[in-house]
């Protein structure tokens, strides 16, 4: 393992045991208050506790007796608002971790017109920050994290704050740039996830409840939270003759075998959620949100995609009854 991290943090009911292998990058995900950011704080060394160890490559960073201070960690925080030095330009914001870290400036100036090219910037280098939209900012950045050669890349959030095409060429940019480093990004993004990670950590009050491969995680997940970062709608009861019962009784034709009785996982698209005339599984409307040229029709735990038409037809609103089936061969079962 690249990184190690056990913590406690009392004050913050915080509890976590985490690690990233060496080339890997990790997402972490989970609601606000979860304890993302608690974690990048550990492993950056901006936030230290008594019940903490963070190993890097075999190093202690924060150990019982040992702390290495932040500037001294070769860890590099990249998060939603590209911190640049205002007064310097493109270039000179690349070359400021390379002429700290003592490299003559003709090298220094080489490196980040390398990293200024490699991220499509070389037309900008002379532009001071004022003068970059949000994205170049953010590239300039991503620049500047990388050309440091950091052991560890921390990435906050780095696409929230661009608009889709930007944030799905920079993404594009930070897949190649991530493929053998290791690193940990924080996301409410199911692309950032899927693209970007080969593990996910999901994180709720303080404690990891559920981790993985990206993809096994999210094809397969095992709580509410990341079933819905996934776009998926999860329930769970037992087994019977082809079907997963429910908790109220409502029987969901599903794909198995499993053993009778046994405790399974169904997870499936809201777009293989259609309205039943009668039976089916008897749901409350809570909510309708736009989705696309559909909408999203949410019930105590279930989602649908329906058309509008349909909405207007069945008078679905928030309080109205609903009958709901699923196609069988849309849906995923594994025990939990
Ligand atoms: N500076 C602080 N002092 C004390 N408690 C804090 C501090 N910052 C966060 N907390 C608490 O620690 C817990 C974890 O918060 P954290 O900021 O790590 O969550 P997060 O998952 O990053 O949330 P978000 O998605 O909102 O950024 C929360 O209960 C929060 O209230």
């Amino acid at each position: 393992m690249s990184l190690q991290l056990r913590a406690r943090v009392p004050e913050r009911d915080v509890e976590l045991d985490l690690a990233v292998a060496a080339g890997q990058t990790l997402a972490l995900i989970g609601p606000n208050g979860a304890g993302k950011s608690t974690v990048l704080a550990l492993v950056a060394g901006t936030l230290r506790t008594p019940r903490g160890r963070v190993e890097l490559e075999g190093r202690v960073l924060a150990g019982e007796r040992s702390w290495t201070p932040p500037h001294h960690r070769r860890v590099t925080t990249l998060s939603q608002d590209p911190v640049l030095f205002p007064h310097l330009t493109a270039r000179g914001n690349v070359m400021f971790p390379l002429r700290s870290q003592g490299m003559p400036r003709a090298r220094a100036r080489a490196e980040a017109e390398r990293w200024l090219t490699e991220l499509g910037l070389q037309e900008l280098a002379e532009r001071r920050p004022a003068m970059l939209s949000g994205g170049q900012a953010q590239r300039v950045a991503i620049a500047r994290a990388l050309a440091a050669d950091p052991r560890l890349l921390l990435l906050d959030e780095p696409m929230a704050a661009l608009d889709i095409d930007v944030a799905s060429a920079l993404r594009e940019q930070l897949r190649r740039f991530l493929t053998d480093r290791t690193a940990i990004i924080v996301t409410h993004d199911v692309l950032d996830a899927l693209t970007l990670a080969d593990r996910l950590a999901v994180l709720e009050e303080g404690r990891v409840i559920e981790q993985g491969p990206t993809r096994e995680l999210l094809t397969r997940p095992r709580t509410s939270f990341t079933a819905r970062f996934a776009g998926l709608n999860l329930v769970t009861g037992r087994w019977e003759d082809g079907a997963v019962v429910l908790a109220d009784g409502a029987r969901l034709p599903a794909p198995g075998p499993h053993p009778a009785g046994r405790r399974v996982h169904a997870a499936f698209r809201p777009s293989a959620v259609r309205p039943a005339s009668q039976g089916g599984i008897r749901r409350t409307v809570t909510g309708l949100f736009p989705h696309g040229d559909l909408v999203r029709v949410r019930t105590e735990d279930l989602a649908a995609d329906l058309p509008p038409q349909e909405i207007a037809e069945l008078r679905l609103e928030p309080g109205a009854a609903v009958h709901l089936a699923v196609s069988g061969d849309a849906v995923t079962t594994y025990e939990a």
